[in-house]
Parts: structure tokens; sequence; C-alpha cells
């Protein structure tokens, strides 16, 4: 006879298919489920994989305040587009862009003279969904795309010279069993006073839930590399960091941000 426990987890394992947006709830700022549901069903399905208004805002309002010029994303996904220009962009080169997108004007001056994001991603479909609109916006020539895992990239701007604390803002939001990894590796390339983000990092909660407790297959996979990630981003005389539960909504926190800002190269 199966234990509660396997019940439990059966239960969640054939929930497995079910759509993921009901499960975590909306995450943007958006009041009513009913029009972020016809948000959804009217973009592209991929939409999940996004990040929110209210983190997108907020990442838009860091990137002035630090005045980023040089910026990177690991897991760039469809960038700006998936929802409609108009509506608050929930997504990646939102940083430097959805200004521009949301109000159709040009760029801030701030970032008239920003380089090109510099948007990795290991699949070129999911970055070619949000083209089209990122051309319609007129910022497509601001996004650096580079196609192939994160890891191999970092490791050939690492060879450079140059490269070494040049930029001003990272974003991870990628294989979370390489984050630490990335980490690893951007701390060479962020600049002192420059700040790296990772998305995901209380992983649906699942960081404070007891290691036999249910939970979904993926979820299990990644928790331990998430675990381990934000052990190496607590505070070091070499670094600052900060959490913010951004795009919680009334849930579990599936999409905490954990910011570091770097204040000296010595560990
Ligand atoms: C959650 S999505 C990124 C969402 C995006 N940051 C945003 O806010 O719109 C994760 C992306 O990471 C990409 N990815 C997964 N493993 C990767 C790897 N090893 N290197 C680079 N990209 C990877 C996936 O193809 C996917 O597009």
């Amino acid at each position: 006879m199966a234990t509660a426990e396997q019940q439990q987890n059966d239960s969640v394992e054939k929930n497995e298919g079910q759509s993921r947006h009901q499960e975590v709830g909306h995450k943007s700022l958006l009041q009513s489920d009913a029009l972020y549901q016809y948000i959804l069903e009217t973009s592209h399905p991929w939409n999940i994989m996004t990040t929110s208004a209210d983190e997108g805002q907020f990442l838009n309002l860091l990137l002035k305040l630090i005045g980023a010029r040089k910026t990177i994303e690991i897991g760039y996904s469809p960038g700006i587009p998936c929802s409609p220009p108009r509506l608050p962009s929930p997504t990646t080169a939102r940083y430097a862009l959805s200004d521009r997108i949301r109000s159709n004007s040009p760029p801030l001056p701030l970032f008239r003279g920003s380089s090109p994001i510099l948007a990795m991603d290991i699949n070129r479909e999911n970055f070619e969904i949000g083209l089209p609109v990122m051309e319609k916006a007129g910022v497509a020539h601001k996004v650096d795309f580079r196609e192939g895992p994160g890891l191999p990239l970092l490791d050939q701007l690492l060879e450079h010279e140059k490269n070494l604390g040049s930029f001003d803002f990272a974003f991870v939001d990628a294989d979370k069993d390489n984050y630490i990894n990335y980490h690893k590796r951007l701390i060479e390339l962020v600049k002192v006073g420059g700040v790296i983000g990772y998305d995901n990092t209380l992983w649906n909660g699942s960081v404070v839930a007891p290691p036999d407790a249910p939970m979904r297959k993926y979820v299990r996979y990644y928790r331990d590399f998430v675990l381990e990630l934000n052990k190496a981003l607590a505070p070091t005389p070499a670094s600052r960091s900060a959490s913010s539960p951004l795009a919680t909504a009334s849930h579990s926190a599936p999409h905490h941000l954990k910011m570091m800002m770097m204040t000296t190269r010595k560990k």
C-alpha cells in the first residue's frame, strides 16, 4: 500500500503536465487573473520563461541607477517580446530597452552609448521568437546574441584581459546546475561596483523545504545547486548581496531574485 508521502508525490507527478501558469499564479503586476490569462493565451507559449513585469521594472531602474553600459545575460530566451509591446515588458533586454518598447520613444540618453547586451542562449529559436518585436521597436541592434552554452562562452571572454572587470551588470537565468560555475566566472568579468543578479534563488520555496518534502522532479533536481549558489552569495569582504521577493504575487517566491554587488576584487 502506498504511503501518504508516495501518494503526495504521485499527485505532484500527475499534475506535471498541467499548466505551470496555474500552479505558480500570475507573476506580474496585473491585478486581474483573467487579464493575465488572456495575455498568456494570446502570447507565445514560452511566455512562462520570461521574467515578470515587476522584476523587469526593478532591473530596468537598477541598470539606470548604476549607469550600466556593458551588460551580459545568460539564458536570454525570447528577450523582450512575449507580451504585446504596449504592456509592461516582462523580459530580458528590458533593462536598457523596455522604456523604448513601452513608449515608442528613443532610448534614454543614459543608454545611447551603451554596448549591446551580450545575450547568451543555447536555443536560437527562443531568441528568434522575440526578434520581430525587437526589430519593430528598433532595438534589435542592441542585442548581441551568442548561441551556445553559457560556460564556454564565458571562458572565451575570460581569455581576453580587456574583458576582466569590464562588465557593469550580469544577469543569470539559465541552467541552475551551473549557477555556481557562472558565478566563479562572472566575479572575474564584472567590475568593482558592478552587480550580478541571479533569478530563482528560492527555487519555488524548495530551499527551505525538508529534503524529503514532495516536490516536482525538476524542482528537486536543481534545489541543491541553488542552495550552493546561495551559500556562495553570502556577503564577504569582497561583495555585498541582497535578495528581493520580486514577482512572488501571493505565492511562494518562485522567482526570487538575488543581487550581488562586487565591492573589491580581493576574495
Ligand atoms: C528562464 S529562460 C530565460 C528567461 C529570460 N532570462 C527572460 O527573463 O526573459 C531560460 C533560458 O536559458 C536557456 N539555457 C538553458 N541552459 C543554458 C545554457 N547552458 N547556456 C545558455 N542558455 C541556456 C534556455 O534555452 C532558456 O531560453
